[in-house]
């Protein structure tokens, strides 16, 4: 028998691990975007509401807790609810799909699992980014979940909890153990060239965007790195096919001769490319050249980032004009987001503008109420 006290339509949601990067943003998202009441646990810095008090209170309740000992986290849930869940939806975050949703299962509650292919945006939705729905056992809340699942704004794909994790193993588990590596690579041999510094300066596009996911992922949160590693069943093959292939390259290498020149060639290039097919490789080439393009632009020095107070038609073109009026020519031009997440568009002038120029458009658009000059004029990177 289903409580009637249980809260569809504007149910309130529970998390468990709310003081985490993703109860953060979930928070937000649940209390600004969705306007529900939001209530969670957190043994680092929310502990008000009991275990019991969250479980009998919440009637969406979220699992976003370290994957590791999310399992048996989840399952220490159900001893806990012992029944009260029932008629209630749980669902849960984890980057590991299967063990995860056979926990949930366990429950008597309507159960989805969920993951998201990214890190917890800076803005309030996951808008445009893949998002995992393992749909495990619904009934009433279907709709809800749907409503939700848009309000997400992300490209949602239903997949089964065992397909996921073997498809991780390879997106994740074989993206981050390369990064990894060569961060351990670089860490061992730079210094005798003098450093990253030094390495980069001379840096191709690929090692400037092999160099931007090593420090993305050396940069993050270690546990969620080394769990994904350890806690995807599937990895460990994935590691041994990287450790096979490694090996033989790296002993044809040492053959040096003609025939190892022929087995490289064959076997990591020219069999691998059937993999992908030529349009596929072009795109990738195309896209590579967009990067680096882009990253090119970046580098510049000279440059203003301006935030766009105003969400109106017309507001960008008032910002060229700023330029125009001051005689500065512009080579490139891009929106993006700063660290902050804060959306404003970057401004590339030609490296011959003088300084004062510069200065001269900046006032020009502060003054006129434009926008607001968030970076540039000195050359920070941060634009
Ligand atoms: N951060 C990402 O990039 C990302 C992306 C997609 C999915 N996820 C998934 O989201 C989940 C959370 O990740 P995160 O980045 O927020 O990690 P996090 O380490 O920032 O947060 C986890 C939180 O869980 C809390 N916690 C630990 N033990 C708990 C317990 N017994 N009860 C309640 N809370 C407990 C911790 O104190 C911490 O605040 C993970 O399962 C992860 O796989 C993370
Ligand atoms: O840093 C990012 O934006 C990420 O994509 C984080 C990342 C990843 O690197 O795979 C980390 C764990 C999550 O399961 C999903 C995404």
């Amino acid at each position: 028998m289903v409580s009637d006290t249980v809260q569809i339509d504007r149910p309130v949601i529970g998390i468990v691990g709310s003081q985490g990067a993703f109860g953060r943003w979930l928070q937000q998202f649940f209390s600004r975007r969705m306007g529900l009441q939001v209530i969670g646990r957190d043994p680092h810095g929310d502990t008000a509401l009991s275990e019991e008090a969250l479980v009998e209170a919440a009637d969406v309740l979220i699992f976003s807790a370290p994957i590791r000992i999310t399992p048996e986290l989840i399952r220490h849930y159900v001893q806990v609810a012992a029944g009260a869940e029932r008629g209630k939806l749980w669902m849960d975050l984890t980057s590991i799909k299967l063990a995860p949703v056979e926990a949930l299962l366990e429950s008597q509650a309507e159960v989805v699992g969920l993951h998201p292919m990214c890190a917890p945006p800076k803005i309030s939705t996951l808008r445009g980014r893949p998002l995992v729905v393992c749909p495990a056992r619904l009934d009433r809340w279907q709709g809800w979940l749907q409503a939700f699942l848009q309000a997400s704004e992300a490209q949602c794909r239903t997949v089964e909890p065992g397909q996921h994790d073997r498809i991780m193993a390879l997106v994740q588990g074989l993206s981050h153990a390369s990064h990894m590596l060569q961060g351990a690579v670089l860490t061992q041999l730079a210094p005798e060239l003098g450093g990253m510094a030094a390495i980069s300066e001379l840096g191709t596009i690929g090692h400037a965007l092999d160099l931007t996911v090593t420090r993305r992922v050396l940069g993050g949160n270690p546990d969620i790195y080394t769990d994904i590693q350890f806690d995807n069943p599937h990895v460990l093959e994935v590691l041994k096919h990287l450790q096979r292939q490694l090996d033989g390259l790296a002993e044809a290498v040492g053959r040096g001769d003609d025939a190892a020149r022929r087995q490289v060639r064959k076997h990591w290039l020219v069999d691998s490319a059937r993999t992908f097919g030529r349009e596929d490789l072009q795109e990738g080439s195309h896209a590579f050249e967009r990067l680096g393009y882009l990253l090119e632009d970046l580098a510049e020095p000279r440059y203003l980032s301006v935030f766009l107070p105003e969400d109106r038609p017309g507001s960008l073109r008032a910002l060229l004009s700023a330029f125009e009026d001051c005689g500065v020519n512009l080579d490139s031009i891009h929106s993006s987001r700063n660290p902050e997440g804060e959306l404003h568009f970057r401004l590339g002038v030609s490296r011959d503008c003088e300084a004062d120029r510069l200065h001269a458009v900046a006032s020009a658009i502060e003054k006129a109420g434009i926008g607001r000059v968030v970076a540039g004029l000195v050359s920070d990177r941060t634009g």
